[in-house]
């Protein structure tokens, strides 16, 4: 992995983010960050526009800081995060590795699928000291539904092996994306543009669901379970956390913060391509996650991907002369599915990130 703290020529420090480098404030800036916001979204839907706009501003004054916030009050379920969990539980304890491997995300065009732990270092992107499942976008969870088709299959368990699951997994799939399509507005509300004008990025969103699985012991090592520091490729990620605290953010002091599990709550974060979108007003901020606990840890992100076909590249309301493009424009598909097979397959992540860059 390349630093993520460097020293520029000017002798300043910066953080890496997603797509490029920040400057590291001190801790005496008004906006400097050592802990997350935590936004009651109750009003998200709210009739008056005022109340929404006012939710709408926090997200974007958070999602330009922070790059990372809480959400409150967001309306999914109770039953719905128990049963997501249980599931996730049900997956990883009762099939064995060799019915997992079935699915192998390495077999699937777009890595959906299981991945399980590698602890080969060797890897391009490290050593995997996590298990996880992904499931990408059906039209069958999306009430919206404009196609009959999938980005690509997912492999489900059979009702059979698994009772219930699928039925589930699909319905938290349904409100993850309903929440996130719903935070895509209050972007739009919160920069000014009209409400609905993100709503074209995602009406058959490359997104993934992930069930990830953390176990307290790794067999054949000494070190925590793990996912090394990273941003998230697609618009933005909605975090399901089990009560282990493990996740941590690189904040804007060039620290790494932790993002305790506050129950009853999502932790959401800006991807790359909603960076790219906006020309880096929007920061992908590092993440990592050790678990120390020695006790399995569950989490669930949904990755909201725009559509395959969506371009990404900033909008014209963020290029002034002052901010000339900061990315090279490429499609949602292009993108995602080049990190992702860096992450999950061969090359290396260093390769995405030097040709994305423009030279300043
Ligand atoms: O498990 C978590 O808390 C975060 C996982 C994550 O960052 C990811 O899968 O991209
Ligand atoms: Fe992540």
């Amino acid at each position: 992995m390349t630093d993520i703290i460097r020293t520029n020529p000017d002798g300043y420090q910066e953080v890496r983010t997603g797509l490029g480098w920040r400057r590291v404030l001190s801790p005496n800036s008004t906006e400097a960050t050592f802990s997350l916001p935590v936004i009651d979204i109750g009003d998200i839907d709210h009739p008056d526009r005022e109340r929404r706009r006012s939710v709408a501003r926090e997200i974007c004054n958070a999602a330009a800081n922070v790059g990372f916030f809480y959400v409150s009050n967001h309306g999914v379920p109770e039953r719905v995060i128990k049963s997501i969990f249980s599931e996730s539980r049900r997956f990883f304890n009762e099939l064995s590795l060799e019915e997992k491997m079935q699915y192998d995300t390495e077999k699937h065009e777009h890595y959906y699928g299981y991945y399980p732990i590698n602890l080969d270092p060797s890897l391009p992107a490290g050593a995997k000291l996590n298990e996880g499942i992904n499931y990408g976008y059906e039209p069958s969870i999306d009430p919206r539904a404009v196609t009959s088709e999938n980005n690509g299959d997912n492999w489900w368990p059979s009702e059979k092996r698994l009772p219930g699951y699928v039925k589930n997994v699909k319905e938290y799939m349904s409100h993850a994306l309903a929440l996130s399509r719903a935070l895509l507005r209050m972007f739009a509300l919160g920069l000014d543009l009209e409400e609905g004008s993100f709503d074209y990025l995602a009406t058959k969103p490359y997104s993934i669901l992930k069930m990830a699985h953390y176990p307290g012991v790794l067999s054949g090592s000494e070190e925590p379970s793990s996912i090394r520091p990273h941003t998230d490729y697609e618009l933005l990620t909605i975090l399901l956390q089990d009560d282990i605290p493990s996740l941590e953010v690189l904040s804007n002091t060039g620290r790494w913060i932790q993002a305790k599990p506050i129950p009853g709550t999502f932790v959401v974060n800006i991807g790359d391509s909603m960076a790219m979108l906006t020309n880096g007003l929007f920061v992908s901020t590092m993440h990592r996650v050790l678990n120390h606990s020695k006790r399995d840890r569950y989490s669930v992100p949904f990755f909201l991907g725009a559509n395959q076909e969506a371009e990404l590249k900033a909008l014209e309301q963020f290029v002034t002369p002052d901010q000339p493009p900061k990315f090279q424009p490429m499609t949602s598909g292009e993108y995602v599915r080049r990190s992702l097979q860096a992450v999950y397959s061969k090359p290396n992540i260093e390769i995405i990130r030097e040709t994305i860059e423009l030279q300043g």
